[in-house]
């Protein structure tokens, strides 16, 4: 059972405002791999503090197009290029990425990294902790977690990077209902203290939920980008009617 996760904004440090957070360019940025086009060239701009919600079906470039925004992928050709300095970002996986040692000790590490101060670290790890509900998890393996209390371990580190931006691929993919909502207000407050959320998910109902605006891809394209409101009432493309249907396999 998931407890309704705690109010506690961030540090007037960590709150972003709509001009504060750089856009993000993709300018005719491509990707292939042997001789394959994975992802065709592609001009768009991630800009505000918005929910994106990346849609398309299995195998469209959606996991791709997110890890070249986050530059764990370089453009086989054109550019993806923040206006400005890159900002602070994180990244949450669909299967979470943990240390092999306790919960406290994955955030008291992600501090340790980020240069926090020895003396701040487990305060501030346990009050991360508290707020996502997992104190009286602080000492258990974190490899041991469920699978939604690992998902949230992972935004709680995140939370305390305070990033300007947060990508999530497939984050509640694998998580009961409670988790899943758990996910979706964590994701809701990151939102309120101005990060830009930038979120694949399958879940039409998720989406509807979260998204501000909907990019749905196709075959290594970007079919479409556009608030969610137009999107799920009057899709432009024939491929993205047919994703709203459940008629769209790949
Ligand atoms: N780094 C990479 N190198 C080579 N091929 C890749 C790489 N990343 C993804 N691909 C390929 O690109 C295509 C799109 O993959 P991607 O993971 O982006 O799809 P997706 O839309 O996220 O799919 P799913 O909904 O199934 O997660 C797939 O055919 C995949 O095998």
């Amino acid at each position: 059972m998931n407890a309704p996760l705690k109010t506690l904004s961030h540090s007037p440090v960590g709150q972003h405002s709509l001009s504060s957070v750089p856009a993000l360019h993709f300018q005719q940025a491509s990707f292939e791999h042997r001789g394959h086009a994975l992802l065709t060239p592609t001009t768009l701009t991630l800009s505000g503090c918005q929910r994106t919600l990346i849609m398309g079906p299995n195998g469209a470039g959606k996991s791709l197009l997110m890890r070249l925004a986050h530059g764990l992928l370089r453009p086989s050709s054109g550019h993806v290029r923040w206006e400005g300095t890159p900002p602070v970002q994180a990244m949450v996986f669909q299967r979470p990425v943990l240390l092999r040692r306790s919960a406290i000790d994955n955030l008291i590490y992600a501090l340790a990294v980020q240069r926090v101060p020895r003396r701040e670290r487990k305060a501030l790890a346990l009050q991360a902790l508290e707020k996502f509900g997992l104190a009286s998890l602080a000492k258990r393996p974190a490899r041991v977690l469920s699978g939604g209390e690992q998902q949230r371990l992972t935004l709680a580190r995140a939370w305390l990077l305070k990033p300007a931006v947060l990508f999530l691929d497939e984050p509640t993919s694998a998580l009961d209902p409670a988790a899943i909502k758990a996910v979706e207000e964590a994701v809701n407050e990151f939102h309120h203290n101005g990060t830009r959320i930038v979120m694949t998910t399958h879940d039409l109902h998720q989406a509807k939920r979260l998204a501000d605006d909907v990019l749905f891809m196709y075959s290594g394209q970007v079919l479409e980008h556009t608030p969610a409101e137009r999107f799920f009432d009057t899709p432009a493309s024939s491929q993205a009617r047919a994703f709203i249907r459940g008629e769209l396999v790949w």
